[in-house]
C-alpha cells in the first residue's frame, strides 16, 4: 500500500478541514494515511486572545504532531497551510527546516508531494503560498504532483491548477465548495505515488 502523510497547520480550522477531506480522498484511493499537524509557534497569549484560534487548538489536540518519521515513512505528502502574507506560515517552514538530517541522507528524494491552501481573499496570495512550499520541495528532490486542469472538478473549485485553494469570509467560513477538488487532488497524489512506487520496483 502507498503511505501518505497529510500535514497541516491551521489557526482558524480551515486547513484542518482541508486536511481531513484529503485524508478521506487518499483512503478512498487505497492509501495508508497519517494525519499530522505541525507545532504551534505563536505564544499562548496570542492564541488565547481569539476564541476561534483557541477552539482550533482544542479541536486538534488529539492529532499527533509531525515528526521526521512521518516524512521518511511516506511515499506521498500532502501539505495544507493558510496563506500568511503570500507565503507559507512560519510554523510549516520551521518543520520543513528541521528536516535537514533527512535531506542530507537522501530521504526526501522522490517523495510525491502536493499542497493546498486558504486565504481571506480570492486573490490573497494562494498561488504564491503554494509556490513557496513547492520551492522547498524542489530542494528536497520531491516529485510535485499538482492537480493542473486534469479534471473538471478543479474548475468547480475556483480553477487553481497549483493546488486546491479556498477563500474564507470574515467569520472564517469557506466561500467556495472545494471538498470534491480536495478529494480529487488527494486521489491523484496517491495515483502518482503508486506509479512512482511501481516504477521503482
Ligand atoms: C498573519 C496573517 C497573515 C495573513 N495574510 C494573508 C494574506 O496575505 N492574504 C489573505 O488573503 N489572507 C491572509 N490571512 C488570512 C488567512 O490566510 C486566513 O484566515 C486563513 O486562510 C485561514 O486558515 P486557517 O483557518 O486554517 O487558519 C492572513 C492571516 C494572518 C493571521
Amino acid at each position: 500500500m502507498t503511505n501518505v502523510t497529510i500535514i497541516f497547520y491551521s489557526m482558524g480550522g480551515t486547513n484542518v478541514q482541508l486536511a481531513k477531506w484529503a485524508k478521506e480522498g487518499a483512503e478512498q484511493a487505497g492509501a495508508n494515511v497519517r494525519l499530522v499537524k505541525v507545532e504551534e509557534l505563536a505564544p499562548e497569549s496570542v492564541i488565547n486572545s481569539n476564541e476561534g484560534w483557541k477552539n482550533t487548538v482544542e479541536s486538534i489536540k488529539d492529532i499527533p504532531s509531525a515528526t521526521s518519521d512521518d516524512i521518511e515513512w511516506a511515499d506521498a505528502i500532502i501539505f495544507s497551510v493558510p496563506t500568511r502574507f503570500g507565503t507559507m506560515p512560519s510554523q510549516m517552514k520551521q518543520f520543513i527546516d528541521m528536516q535537514g538530517g533527512l535531506w542530507a541522507n537522501g530521504k526526501t528524494v522522490n517523495k510525491v508531494v502536493s499542497a493546498m491552501t486558504s486565504a481571506q481573499n480570492p486573490h490573497g496570495g494562494q498561488e504564491a503560498t503554494l509556490l513557496s512550499l513547492y520551492t522547498a520541495m524542489m530542494h528536497w528532490g520531491a516529485i510535485i504532483a499538482t492537480p493542473g486542469y486534469s479534471d473538471p472538478v478543479v474548475f468547480g473549485a475556483g480553477g487553481n491548477p497549483y493546488g486546491t485553494s479556498v477563500s474564507v469570509d470574515q467569520d472564517g467560513n469557506m466561500v467556495e465548495d472545494v471538498e470534491a477538488a480536495v478529494k480529487y487532488q488527494a486521489k491523484r497524489t496517491v495515483t502518482v505515488a503508486d506509479w512512482v512506487k511501481q516504477g521503482q520496483a
